[in-house]
C-alpha cells in the first residue's frame, strides 16, 4: 500500500500524481515515487536522473525533450508553484503538437507524470520555485534539445500577462519551432 495516485489526464499517458502525504507534530512526509506503485499503474521506466532546479519568479524553462532516447519525467514542486506543460511529440500519437498543463505546487503536492515522447516545460508563477525531477534513462547532452516556448503551432498559453516576456535560457531562446525541429528527425532511435 503506497498511498501515492495517479489520475489519467486528456493527453494519454500524462498522469497527475498525488504523493502520499502524512503530516504530526514535527511537519510532513511526502513520498513522491515508488517504483511498486509506478509499476501497477502501467509506468514501468527506470529511474536514471534525480534533480532538483530553483527558478525565480517568471523563469520559463523548456520545452524540452531529448532526441532519440526520450526520457519519462516525473515533475514534483518541494516549494513555490509553478505552470508545468507536457506537450505530445510521439510520432503518430492522434494528440501529436497538443500541450496540456497543470499547476503544482507545495500546497496542491501534486506531481506531473509525462511519458517518453512529451517535451516538457514550466513557467514559475510564485517568488521562486524548487523543482524536483525524476527521469528515465540517461541524460545525453549532445540530444538534449527541444522547442520553442513560444511555438504559435504549438500554442501554449502560458497565462502571461499581455506584453510580458519570461526569463529564459540562451539555449530555449534559441530551441526550433516544431516545423524545424520535424525536419531534424525523430525522436526515436531508427
Ligand atoms: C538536464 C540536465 C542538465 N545537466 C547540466 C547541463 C547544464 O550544464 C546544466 C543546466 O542544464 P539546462 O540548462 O539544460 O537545465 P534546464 O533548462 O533546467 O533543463 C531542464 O528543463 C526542464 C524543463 C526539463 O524538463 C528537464 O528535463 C531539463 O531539460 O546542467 C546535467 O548535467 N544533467 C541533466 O540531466
Amino acid at each position: 500500500m503506497s498511498g501515492l495516485e495517479f489520475t489519467p489526464l486528456r493527453l494519454e499517458g500524462l498522469q497527475k500524481v498525488t504523493p502520499f502525504y502524512a503530516t504530526d507534530l514535527r511537519g510532513y512526509f511526502l513520498k513522491i515515487y515508488e517504483k511498486g506503485a509506478f509499476r501497477r499503474a502501467g509506468m514501468d521506466g527506470e529511474i536514471w536522473e534525480s534533480f532538483v532546479t530553483f527558478s525565480k519568479r517568471n523563469v520559463l524553462r523548456g520545452l524540452h525533450i531529448q532526441r532519440p532516447n526520450p526520457q519519462a519525467k516525473l515533475v514534483t514542486v518541494l516549494y513555490g508553484e509553478i505552470f508545468d506543460v507536457g506537450v505530445d511529440l510521439r510520432q503518430g500519437s492522434p494528440t501529436y503538437g497538443q500541450w496540456e498543463g497543470l499547476v503544482l505546487s507545495h500546497e496542491n503536492r501534486q506531481g506531473l507524470y509525462l511519458p517518453e515522447g512529451f517535451a516538457h516545460g514550466f513557467l514559475v508563477r510564485s517568488d521562486f520555485a524548487l523543482v524536483s525531477y525524476l527521469c528515465s534513462g540517461a541524460y545525453d547532452p549532445k540530444g538534449d534539445g527541444g522547442v520553442r516556448w513560444d511555438d504559435a503551432d504549438i500554442g501554449v498559453d502560458w497565462g502571461l500577462p499581455r506584453g510580458m516576456r519570461p526569463i529564459v535560457s540562451q539555449r530555449d531562446g534559441n530551441l526550433p519551432t516544431l516545423a524545424d525541429f520535424e525536419r531534424q528527425g525523430s525522436i526515436w532511435k531508427e
